[in-house]
């Protein structure tokens, strides 16, 4: 049996200082835990910048258009991030997985901690994983799916559990498909086959992976310009499929323009790159450092598909992609060792693996 994120999470405990979430509705001032100053985000050296002048954003592509592998190698080549437009997934499925995620951070506070996250669980509801890095607190709430929902959903919802169920069931399908076919179109694009990779296991059996499910929940803020909804960081991933909300918050980083803000377009995926791709491809393509801010008028949701490969095969560059004179940037990891490096070292964990 291959360990599950489940397993890994069970060893790595987070303990988050904080468990319970406030009533973020009742909240008319933001209170000196959940306010950020330059000196709390600094864990990767993200310069603070004004937003450029330009407006640039990351690429917007279309799936059906003929040259799509290559800008996809583009995007993941200068952003480590893309839009997807005409990929293939209803956009009724869509709309499924924005009411479900909007129903569930609707509950009452007290039906949602029926289901809150135990300190060595990975499941439920509770704040994001990356909290118990930083000294504030975010102003969000989140939900993670690894593995069927239904006991978890049914206490969120003693009726309806079933439904919502089965919208988490298709909607994880459609975006193991679609991940698995951007991860070829991207290696593709480098000059790298399923046979140049045939030791990770990646084939196109789209079965092989797995993957989480993280619902969040970026409630209206009094004072948006002083709070932040998730902190800076990289996906532990191999590609993040994001939905959001047609509400802005999500930001990119990039190391000329500073962060950059990824307009919402309507029936449009985000995808990141994440870190485990950074290091298949030794470091060709960026995992993007990104973060979510927050607003005054809009409530935000967002769904971020976390997929990577068989948690115990061991990922490393790819060997067509490594100079002979060089050893590769990084040391082989299996995905089950890099959740745990990163739940202990955080921001440091890539450099922890780092071939020097
Ligand atoms: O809400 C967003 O836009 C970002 C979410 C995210 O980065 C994550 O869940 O890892
Ligand atoms: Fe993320």
């Amino acid at each position: 049996m291959p360990t599950t994120l489940t397993d890994v999470f069970r060893g790595h405990p987070i303990h988050l200082p904080h468990s319970h979430q406030p009533d973020f509705t009742a909240l008319r001032e933001l209170p000196d835990s959940y306010t950020w100053t330059p000196k709390d985000d600094i864990l990767f050296a993200a310069a603070p910048s004004p937003p450029p002048a330009t407006g640039e954003t990351i690429p917007l592509i279309d799936l059906n258009h003929p040259d799509a592998a290559n800008q996809i190698g583009l995007a993941c080549k200068t952003w480590g991030a893309f839009q997807i437009a005409n990929h293939g997934v209803p956009l009724e499925l869509l709309q499924d997985i924005e009411f479900l995620t909007s129903s569930l951070f609707r509950l009452p506070v007290q039906r949602k901690l029926k289901a809150a996250r135990s300190e060595t669980g990975v499941t439920g509801y509770g704040v994001a994983r990356i909290a118990s890095f930083f000294n504030k607190q975010m102003w969000s709430e989140g939900f993670t799916i690894s593995g069927s929902p239904l006991n978890d959903f049914r206490k969120l919802w003693p009726q309806l559990h079933l439904n919502y169920c089965d919208i988490v069931e298709e909607y994880e399908e459609q975006m193991r498909k679609l991940a698995s076919k951007l991860m070829w179109l991207a290696l593709n694009s480098i000059g790298v086959s399923e046979e140049d990779v045939k030791w990770a296991r990646l084939n196109s059996d789209f079965n092989w992976a797995q993957a989480a499910l993280q619902l969040n929940h970026y409630p209206v803020c009094p004072q948006p310009d002083q709070a932040m909804g998730l902190a800076a960081h990289t996906d532990s991933t191999l590609l993040t499929l994001l939905y959001q909300n047609n509400t802005a918050g999500l930001q990119v980083f990039r190391d000329d323009l500073g962060w950059v803000t990824v307009p919402p377009v309507p029936g449009s995926l985000v995808v990141n790159v994440g870190d485990l791709f950074h290091i298949l491809s030794n470091g060709l393509f960026k995992s993007v450092l990104h973060r979510a801010r927050v607003n005054q008028t809009r409530s935000r949701f967002s769904v971020a598909f976390l997929w990577g490969p068989q948690s115990d095969i061991r990922i490393s560059s790819v060997p067509k992609l490594v100079s002979p004179v060089e050893s590769p940037l990084y040391q082989s990891v299996t995905w089950a060792e890099y959740l745990k490096i990163k739940a202990t070292h955080f921001n440091k964990a890539l450099s922890m693996i780092r071939n020097h």
